[in-house]
């Protein structure tokens, strides 16, 4: 007899339920292994007491005096979780014979249970975020197949989760190569991937990110962003540009006012050069007028029914000078638009480009230049095809281009290339006998800018302007008179002293504008960027007015090149 009863509680014992039984009397019978565990007591103090007096909680008694069972009860026992069923057993006349409890721990189940309740609110969670964003997303899992796109999505690529889900990443792209397959690849994100995307071949930049997941590469994510709109836009802003300079040479030899035997000299040559297709160079301090002399030779040369293309060469980022110059081919690089582009030289076919500020072009943008001048023809950026272009090429620079050559920053071939016919327009302080005529001359073109009737100036006021310097030039003189218009009252007709700024006070707005001070009540909590940014604007405001606008002058002042001081005015708006 003892062997088999073993055997029973051995297996008994075996079993992962915990199992409490009791006879009729309700004294325990049976208290396995894992009912041990659970309850935390030996067998010695549970068998054969009363069931209610050794275990707390248990309805074991009261489900024997029932006799109706209890099933998937759960039951909290210290920090566990008990799930039982407790069951009454009958002879087979129907007496109650004894009462039996299986129940087992499902803590753990619980805590799962829980989580998924958290997961469920996570995915809710992710998908209305990324449904309400206005960028596209699409999701692809380990295979590159699609996993999740977004109502953006949609509305970018035309595309519909019937289109895209469980199909190869590939189906959206119009062109370019799937950058959900390079992340898959290399494991690695990407960013700003240029491509076409869906039937309606819209233009995008992708950025890319792999999904890890415990160590493991499970997907990718790619955000696409929309640029067909930003390419339609400096589409449009391109054409204005080029209605702007085809506008924009108006001025004629007529334009230029100055009696002096020094301006009339350089008139002279300007006029030579006009007939012959050579290239010139302009040389003369900023605000001398060599813009108006670029237009002037422009007009009166065989080409005037070309275009004049002007372009300042530290206006531009000296990364993309070249580009702009010659122009590339579509995809040669990121953010290069479809089609490609013309370049300025090409746009200029047939016609002159103004090359102000030639001084400031990099060796790379030597070379090619000095390639147009000899062979007439042009390199576009990712291509190796020559084009021919027929340019008239007028250069103009206030740097030192003899010393620049001498110190190797300007390539020597380059310098006589340009140098064949310059012309040297002298700074407005050696020739003052032309202040009366220029102001006349301004005085009417500003009456016409203003809509004002302004007819002349006090002898007074014209002794203040002929003792000044001008170190900004003719721009300078303009600038003052302008100031001065601004400060006269509706039909006084004469500049008188007092209607002019101070002398070195004109460039720009003249006074700081009210924002520029400093605040009334001192710091206010405005960020260090913020107030670095106000402060350099002041300081390159004064900068350029003491220097009357000039701004090679400012440049060397303030210790910083002529093209990061563009840079800094066209951020600052001061242009
Ligand atoms: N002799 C002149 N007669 C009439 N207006 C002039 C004369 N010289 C210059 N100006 C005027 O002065 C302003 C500055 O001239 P311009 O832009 O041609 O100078 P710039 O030498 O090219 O200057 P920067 O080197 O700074 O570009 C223009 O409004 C121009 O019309």
């Amino acid at each position: 007899m003892e062997r088999p009863e073993t055997d029973i509680e051995r297996i008994l014992d075996s079993i992962h339920e915990g199992l409490l039984a009791v006879d009729a009397a309700g004294r325990v019978t049976l208290f396995n292994r894992a009912a041990r565990r659970l309850m935390g007591l030996s067998a010695a103090r549970v068998l054969g007491r009363p069931v209610a007096e050794v275990i707390p909680n248990t309805r074991l008694h009261l489900v024997l005096k029932s006799g109706r069972a209890e099933l998937d009860r759960t039951q909290q026992v210290g920090n566990i979780t008990i799930l039982t069923n407790r069951v009454p057993l009958k002879d087979a006349a129907g007496r109650i014979t004894g009462a039996v409890a299986v129940f087992r721990d499902i803590s753990e189940i619980e805590r799962l249970a829980g989580e998924t309740v958290s997961l469920r609110e996570t995915r809710t969670l992710l998908h209305a975020i990324i449904n309400s964003t206005q960028d596209a997303i699409s999701v692809v899992d380990e295979h590159g197949l699609g996993l999740l796109i977004n109502p953006a999505y949609t509305r970018l690529t035309g595309l519909t989760e019937e289109d895209v889900l469980n199909r190869p990443p590939t189906v959206d792209i119009a062109e370019g190569e799937s950058v959900h397959l390079q992340v898959l690849r290399t494991g690695r994100a990407v960013r700003n991937v240029p491509m076409k995307v869906g039937p309606k071949r819209k233009e995008v930049l992708v950025d890319a990110a792999p999904i890890v997941v415990n160590g493991l590469l499970k997907g990718s994510v790619g955000v696409i962003h929309d640029v067909s709109e930003i390419r339609r836009l400096s589409d449009e802003l391109e054409r204005a540009r080029r209605l702007i300079r085809r506008l924009e040479a108006r001025y004629t030899f007529e334009d230029i006012a100055g009696e002096s035997n020094e301006l009339l000299a350089a008139v002279e040559q300007a006029r030579k050069a006009a007939e012959t297709p050579a290239t010139v160079i302009l040389r003369g301090e900023s605000g001398t007028g060599k813009e108006l002399f670029a237009h002037a030779i422009h007009q009166a040369s065989p080409r005037c029914g070309g275009q004049f293309v002007r372009v300042n060469c530290a206006a531009i980022p000296e990364t993309l000078l070249e580009s702009e110059l010659f122009g590339y081919v579509e995809g040669s690089f990121t953010g290069a638009r479809r089609g490609g582009r013309k370049g300025y030289f090409a746009e200029a076919d047939g016609g002159t480009i103004f090359l102000d500020e030639v001084g400031e072009i990099n060796p790379g943008v030597q070379v090619k230049l000095l390639r147009v001048l000899q062979e007439h023809e042009i390199v576009r950026v990712g291509d190796s095809r020559p084009l021919n272009v027929d340019v008239r090429v007028i250069a103009a620079t206030n740097a030192n281009l003899e010393q620049m050559v001498r110190r190797g920053h300007f390539r020597e071939d380059l310098y006589y290339r340009l140098n064949v016919l310059p012309v040297h327009i002298p700074p407005l302080r050696r020739r003052r006998g032309d202040v009366p005529l220029l102001v006349n001359f301004l005085l009417r073109k500003l009456n016409q800018e203003y809509g004002r009737n302004v007819a002349g100036i006090s002898p007074e006021a014209l002794q203040l302007l002929m003792n000044y310097d001008w170190p900004g030039n003719v721009r300078e003189l303009e600038n003052v008179l302008g100031r001065a218009l601004i400060n006269m009252k509706r039909g006084e007709t004469q500049v008188q002293a007092v209607h002019l700024p101070p002398l070195g006070m004109s460039v720009g707005e003249g006074a700081a504008m009210p924002e520029d001070e400093a605040p009334p009540g001192g710091y206010q909590g405005e960020t260090l960027a913020v107030l670095r940014e106000r402060w350099e604007r002041r300081v390159l405001q004064e900068a350029l007015q003491k220097n009357g606008g000039n701004r090679t002058r400012t440049a060397r002042m303030l210790g910083i090149s002529l093209r990061s001081l563009y840079n800094k005015m066209e951020r600052y708006g001061l242009v």
